[in-house]
């Protein structure tokens, strides 16, 4: 059901709700269309993940992407970042970074969690089948993400290469059973084993990756003035691996930039390019 519909630099930006199998659950997801999105041309798409605390919203309203988005012609995909509603449970602490608006992009084995929370297989083919269903996208995709959003995007990138084109993130989780938020998420979410967690970790994705696999092209801005970067990011521990496999990967450093999404505002364009070149090229053979 489309919830809302507004105007946005001559495309359409709509917020729709869905009924979601995969997650048990009433879910809303943000599109955004460019002008010329018709079922004779449809738009490829850049997937968004949000972070810790955010809706389908934060990013269509603070980023700042529609007018680029409008120029290049591509669409803009936002889910919500858990599952949401009666019956889906939270953190009985009612902390930010577990429960709702803390999905982590994974598929929850232990309860009471495992009854909805199932981002992983939303985000990779439900979702994208449902929006596809109704509105003029193509199969050509790109992933995005910013913090628990940018760990997201990794995860799907580097595990199903063959649905994207090009990854990219601002400020990204990148080892997350080594930081307070992905220990607390996976311990609660996949239980003791740590093995499991690996599933859901760019870093030790990476680490089993050989030269030959398949890297997508990578871009990540993280800023040097984040409060989260020591404790929470860990983006120097992805170095080892990328040096290793030597894959297009570009990581830039911002300086004086912090968390939030003036960071995000600051270089989404940067993004959008980035992302158009992969998403435009002919015979990429990823459709
Ligand atoms: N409330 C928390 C921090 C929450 C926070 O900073 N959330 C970020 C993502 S953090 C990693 O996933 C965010 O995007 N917030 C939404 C926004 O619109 O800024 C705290 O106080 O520490």
């Amino acid at each position: 059901m489309i919830i809302s519909e507004t105007t946005s630099f001559g495309g359409r930006y709509l917020r729709v709700s869905h009924a979601s199998s995969t997650l048990n659950c009433e879910m809303t997801y943000g599109l955004f269309l460019p002008p010329e999105a018709s079922e004779d041309n449809p738009a490829p798409v850049l997937y968004w993940l949000s972070g810790l605390t955010c809706t389908d919203e934060n990013f269509m309203q603070k980023a700042g992407a529609h007018r680029l988005a409008a120029e290049l012609g591509i669409a803009i995909l936002a889910p919500d970042t858990s599952p949401r509603g009666e019956g889906v449970p939270d953190d009985p602490d009612g902390s930010y970074d577990l429960g709702l608006g803390a999905g982590f992009y994974l598929n929850a084995t232990k309860p009471p969690w495992s009854s909805h929370y199932h981002m992983f297989d939303y985000v990779l083919d439900e979702l994208p089948a449902v929006v596809k269903a109704q509105f003029p996208i193509s199969d050509v995709w790109s992933i995005a993400g910013h913090s628990m959003g940018g760990h997201g995007a990794l995860v799907l990138g580097l595990r199903h290469p063959y649905r994207f084109r090009s990854i990219s993130a601002f400020a990204p989780i990148v080892n997350p059973s080594a930081c307070p938020w992905g220990h607390k998420a996976f311990q609660n979410y996949l239980g003791d084993d740590e093995a499991r967690w690996h599933d859901y970790d760019a870093c030790h994705l990476l680490s089993h990756l050989m030269e030959e696999d398949e890297v997508l092209p990578l871009l990540i801005d993280q800023g040097d003035a984040d409060q989260f970067l020591e404790q929470q990011l860990l983006l120097p521990n992805l170095d080892p691996q990328l040096d290793r496999l030597q894959c297009s990967a570009e990581i830039r450093i911002q300086p004086g930039y912090d968390h939030s999404y003036y960071f995000i505002a600051s270089f989404i364009d940067d993004h959008l390019r980035f992302h158009a070149d992969y998403l435009f090229a002919q015979n990429n053979g990823a459709e």
